[in-house]
C-alpha cells in the first residue's frame, strides 16, 4: 500500500505521558472528521482542529510507494541520534486511515518505540508500543483502552467523568487552543482539581516555540 504524508519532522513530544522525548513525526494527510478546509470547519464533527494536514507540501512530507520507502525516511530523519533511543510518532490527521502493521512491524525491527495520536475512531494496529486516543464529541469511540486518554476541554456534550471506566492508564485534561484558550486553560485546571484522576496536559511546543 502507498501512504500520503503530509510531513515527517523531528521535535520533541510536547503532549502527554512521552512528554520531552526527541521523536520523529510521522503526519499523515487526511483525517475521517474533516477535510482539513476551513470552509468547511463549521460542518466538521471536529471543529477545533490546530493541524494542517492537507497535501503532501510539508517538511519531508509526499507520496510513499511502500511501507520500506516510508521506514527508511523515517529513520533517516532520527538520523545517527542513539539508536536506543529511535521514537516515531504518528499523528495527522488521522493516522489509523494509513497506519498498518506492515509499517509498524518495519519499524520495531529498526528498533522504534512507536506512538500513536488518535481520535479513536479506528482499531490500533497491534504492536504499537503507545496508544494516546483522543475522543471527539459526535465520534464513536472505537480504541477502547490504550496508555493515555487525553481529552480536550471543554467539548460541548462530552462530561470527562464519563471516560473514567475505560481502560486507559491515565486521563489527561488538554485545554483547547481557540480565541478562549485562557478561559478553557482555567476551567481544565479547576476540573483537575476537583477530579484529581485527571491530570493537565499542556502543549508544551506551543510553550517553547518548536513544532
Ligand atoms: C491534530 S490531532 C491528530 C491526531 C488525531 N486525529 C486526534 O485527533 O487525536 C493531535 C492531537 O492534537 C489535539 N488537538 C487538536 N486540536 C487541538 C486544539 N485546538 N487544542 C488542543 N489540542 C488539540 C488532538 O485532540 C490530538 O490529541
Ligand atoms: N511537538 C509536538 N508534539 C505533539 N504531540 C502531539 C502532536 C500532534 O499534533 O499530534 C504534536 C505536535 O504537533 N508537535
Ligand atoms: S480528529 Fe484530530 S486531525 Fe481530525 S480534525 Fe480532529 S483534531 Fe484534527
Ligand atoms: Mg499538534
Amino acid at each position: 500500500m502507498s501512504y500520503a504524508v503530509k510531513e515527517i519532522f523531528l521535535t520533541l513530544q510536547g503532549e502527554g505521558g512521552q512528554i520531552g522525548r526527541t521523536a520523529v513525526f510521522c503526519r499523515f494527510t487526511g483525517c475521517n472528521l474533516w477535510s482539513g478546509k476551513e470552509e468547511d470547519r463549521h460542518q466538521a464533527v471536529c471543529q477545533f482542529c490546530d493541524t494542517d494536514f492537507v497535501g503532501m507540501d510539508g517538511e519531508g512530507g509526499g507520496r510513499f510507494t511502500d511501507a520500506a520507502a516510508l521506514a527508511n525516511a523515517i529513520e533517516t530523519t532520527w538520523g545517527t541520534r542513539d539508536a536506543q533511543q529511535r521514537f516515531v510518532v504518528f499523528t495527522g490527521g488521522e493516522p489509523l486511515l494509513q497506519l498498518d502493521s506492515e509499517l509498524v512491524h518495519l519499524l520495531k525491527q529498526k528498533g522504534f518505540y512507536i506512538a500513536v495520536e488518535t481520535n479513536g475512531t479506528l482499531p490500533v494496529p497491534d504492536a504499537v508500543d503507545w496508544i494516546c486516543v483522543s475522543p471527539k464529541a459526535g465520534a464513536e469511540l472505537v480504541q477502547t483502552c490504550g496508555d493515555e486518554l487525553k481529552l480536550i476541554y471543554p467539548q460541548e456534550g462530552l462530561n470527562p467523568q464519563d471516560f473514567i471506566g475505560l481502560k486507559f492508564t491515565t486521563f489527561r485534561l488538554q485545554p483547547k487552543d481557540d480565541a478562549h484558550k485562557q478561559e478553557h486553560l482555567q476551567k481544565a485546571i479547576e476540573f483537575c482539581q476537583n477530579h484529581p484522576i485527571w491530570h493537565l496536559s499542556l502543549q508544551t511546543h506551543k510553550l517553547i516555540g518548536i513544532p
